[in-house]
């Protein structure tokens, strides 16, 4: 069988165990359910073409490794469903349909929804397990495992996903060790093909100034921008599913006045413990403040995964967590593991980190267990920038921070605000501005006045606080508009004896 001599002849130990795991899973699914009972999700792209070979080679494998044809090009009996939309590339179509028909697929094209069409097709047959071309990565693989049952709400089967655990360089030592044809469009720059309206090729791979030539997907040396090329969605909970180029810039404006929140946690005993001082929380709000946000909650915890998991399962509702301390090596690093507990995923060893953490303190990270390249699977996104020797990690709208004093928190907010011109990271939003008065008036003479002055401002917010009990008074306005907090300053004067109140810096 050509697949199964390929990848043994080849050279290459990881790809040998990647595919003897995937045709492990493959072959164990056939064990498990007969022939009629599994289907083959197939759509012509990347992944899917690395299945289906790994199909026919798992089938022969499960077969004893020598069916009667010695792995005959069209003995493939796996059902094969393909939904065709009116919004596919018209290569991705001719690619699937040839591919049929060189392997002998028997292809059920279903052309209403996925869900609809699954509905239909598991009332007319057995079918109990879909093999899928979902990968780490893949904004639909959080929470998957190779075997996974169907999401509440849809119909009942089994999702079997032999290939989760390859990275993008994976799938490409792949398909070229094995030198099977795929879809054409990776040969012209596309990366990851989802529609017509959403996918370009991927500008991270065009050829000099010219925009219309680009490098074939497989010289992409970054995997982790394999999906530069596709329209990115806002999350639903902010904005709704409104599609924005992919630099992102084009939400800038629009979100110019909206609100958006972010809470802070501080991971460590030591602050707990009164030892240390915790610098970075205010440190951060200011920067916060800075690009307009609002910051919620700061709070402390201690080194330990429970209590680590339930601050950010509490947080994780706001637009964006901060999270810092309690990163690295030790046994009391325990923040990425609380965060992998808060979105009930594993920590697994991340080959890109894995690399960078090299670069900086050689062979010694790599463990037997790996374990400070050990990222939250499936919903971590490393993000670069020249002047990090690490990248910082994001799980989902968590962002890790591994500075541990006010300059490395400096450097590490620089780098995140630049990466947000090229992605849309953190929306910078109208700043923040503020005036500070004091005043000898007592509390109880400015409080009334005080309370008016909330109701005619409304959306200002205005705020006390004493930095002695008798002494003076402060109060604090901010907002978005300079203006706005010029009147209400006024306004309150207004309300008492002139020179009542004098403007702090
Ligand atoms: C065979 C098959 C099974 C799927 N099963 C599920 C599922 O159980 N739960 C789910 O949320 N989505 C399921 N999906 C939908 C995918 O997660 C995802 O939404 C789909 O691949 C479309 O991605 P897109 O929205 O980027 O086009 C399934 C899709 C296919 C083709
Ligand atoms: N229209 C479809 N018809 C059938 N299966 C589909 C369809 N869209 C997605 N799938 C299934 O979901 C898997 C993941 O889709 P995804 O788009 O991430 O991968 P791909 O299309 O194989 O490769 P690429 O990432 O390059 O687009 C596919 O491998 C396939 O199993
Ligand atoms: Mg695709």
């Amino acid at each position: 069988m050509e697949i199964d001599r390929a990848i043994r002849e080849c050279s290459d130990r990881r790809l040998q165990t990647k595919y003897n795991n995937a045709t492990y899973v493959i072959q164990r699914a056939l064990a498990l359910y007969s022939i009629e009972e599994v289907a083959f999700s197939f759509n012509g792209g990347k992944d899917s073409t690395v299945l289906l070979h790994l199909l026919r080679a798992g089938y022969f494998l499960h077969k004893g490794g020598q069916n009667s044809a010695n792995g005959d090009l069209k003995d493939f009996p796996i059902g094969t469903i393909y939904f065709e939309t009116p919004s596919a590339f018209p290569e991705i179509n001719s690619f699937t349909y040839d591919t049929a028909a060189t392997y002998g697929l028997q292809i059920d094209t279903i052309r209403t929804d996925f869900k609809s069409g699954l509905e239909a097709l598991l009332k007319e047959k057995p079918i109990r397990a879909i093999f899928l071309g979902v990968r780490i990565g893949d904004p639909t693989a959080v929470g998957q495992e190779q075997f996974s049952p169907s999401s509440p709400g849809w119909p009942a089967f089994m999702r079997v996903n032999p290939i989760l655990d390859w990275s993008y360089r994976d799938v490409w030592a792949f398909l070229l060790t094995c030198k099977v044809n795929y879809c054409s469009l990776y040969d012209q720059g596309y990366t990851s093909i989802g529609s017509i309206y959403d996918t370009v090729p991927n500008s991270l791979l065009s050829i000099g100034d010219s925009s219309d030539k680009f490098k074939p997907a497989y010289l992409l040396a970054d995997g982790r921008l394999e999906r530069a090329g596709r329209a990115k969605r806002l999350s639903s909970s902010n904005y709704g599913q409104r599609p924005v180029d992919s630099n992102g810039l084009g939400s800038l404006d629009l979100h110019k006045n909206s609100m958006l929140t972010a809470s802070i946690i501080a991971v460590g005993d030591e602050f707990l413990f009164g030892t240390v001082e915790d610098q970075l929380g205010p440190n951060l709000c200011r920067k916060l403040h800075s690009i307009g946000w609002s910051v919620m909650q700061l709070s402390v915890v201690h080194n330990n995964i429970d209590s680590v998991a339930e601050e950010v399962e509490q947080k994780k509702s706001s637009d964006m967590v901060f999270i810092y301390g309690g990163f690295g090596p030790l046994h009391s690093d325990v923040t990425l593991a609380g965060i992998a507990k808060a979105f009930g995923v594993r920590l697994a060893p991340d080959e890109e980190f894995e690399e960078y953490l090299r670069h900086i303190i050689g062979n010694q990270c790599t463990g037997d267990r790996n374990e400070m390249a050990q990222l939250p699977e499936g919903i971590t996104e490393l993000l670069h920038h020249d002047k990090l020797s690490v990248p910082l990690i994001k799980c989902q709208n968590v962002i890790v921070l591994t500075a541990t004093n006010v300059l490395e928190l400096e450097k590490e907010w620089d780098c995140l605000v630049e990466l947000t011109k090229s992605n849309d990271l953190l929306t910078l939003l109208e700043p923040y501005v503020s005036k500070q008065v004091m005043t000898n008036l007592s509390d109880v003479e400015i409080a009334q006045p005080l309370s008016k002055l909330c109701l005619e401002f409304p959306d200002l917010h205005i705020g006390c606080y004493r930095t002695t009990r008798y002494g003076s008074l402060v109060v604090s306005l901010k907002g978005k508009d300079q203006e706005r907090l010029e009147s209400a300053a006024k306004s309150l004067e207004k309300k008492f004896q002139p020179g009542a109140f004098k403007e702090m810096n």
